[in-house]
């Protein structure tokens, strides 16, 4: 595991743009498994920066979101759908039929779930799997639980992550209830994953995920058997890590 901190929200955005870049510029066919929330926002803008100084093309990539809420219309503003499209999809050259993100408003979701995986499957490996990290310690949706999936699905979100999600929305009543996420046995396949944590609020979990005991009560903490997990903090996401115990 490589921990990197930033005292800067830019330089951290700066170095996150830079991995998701240099993947696309040194894989022939590069497979992007990207994130939503806040915390990517920063790292998109500053690859549609480089995007426009034409430092980069994306033509030949290829791209899966994590996730995805059921039962939003795709073009309302809060999906993940208008999201991408926003933040990086229309300002870059990845074409639309090689951008992928689960239809949260499959008739059959189960089937949904299943083409999605088919087609990350067929995509070979995810080359480079870029994570945010939810209060409780989710990954893409994948909540706290006994047990955990191994591939999409069709995810109850828990109560808290609506609550942090209802900030994107007029209301807490219209944050969806439920979601398709990758499960966390397609996100541990990736080739490298990238998290990415920002603010004091996630300085617990940070530490939880990282340096807590590796359970299914925690997703991300997961990661910590990945071979090739690098890991963007800023300062105050970091501020709860042993030291003392890093890797
Ligand atoms: N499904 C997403 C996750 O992929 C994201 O990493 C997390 C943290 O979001 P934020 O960056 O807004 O704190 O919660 C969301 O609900």
């Amino acid at each position: 595991m490589n921990i990197l901190t930033f005292d800067s929200d830019s330089k951290l955005n700066e170095a996150a743009a830079g991995i998701i870049i240099g993947t696309v510029q040194t894989t022939p066919r590069a497979v992007l498994g990207l994130a939503t929330g806040g915390t990517p926002v920063g790292i998109y803008k500053e690859v549609v920066r480089e995007y426009d100084r034409g430092m980069i093309s994306f033509r030949n990539a290829i791209s899966f979101n994590l996730d995805e809420y059921v039962n939003i219309p795709s073009d309302h503003p809060e999906s993940y759908h208008s999201y991408m499209n926003q933040h990086l999809f229309s300002h870059i050259d990845l074409p639309a039929a090689q951008c992928h993100i689960p239809d949260g408003n499959a008739a059959d979701p189960d089937a949904e779930c299943r083409r999605f995986d088919a087609l990350i499957e067929q995509a070979g490996q995810i080359d480079l799997q870029l994570l945010g990290l939810g209060h409780n310690g989710h990954i893409g949706f994948n909540e706290p639980a006994h047990a955990l999936i191994r591939g999409t699905h069709v995810v109850e979100l828990a109560e808290e992550t609506r609550e942090a999600n209802a900030r994107f929305f007029d209301s807490i009543d219209e944050v969806p209830k439920q979601a398709l996420t990758m499960g966390v046995g397609t996100i541990l396949k990736a080739k490298k994953i990238m998290l990415v944590v920002k603010g004091a609020d996630k300085a617990d979990i940070v530490a939880r995920a990282l340096q807590g005991p590796i359970t299914t009560d925690c997703p991300a903490s997961l990661l910590q058997t990945h071979p090739h997990l690098i890991v963007l903090l800023d300062a105050p996401a970091a501020s709860k890590l042993k030291l003392e115990n890093l890797p």
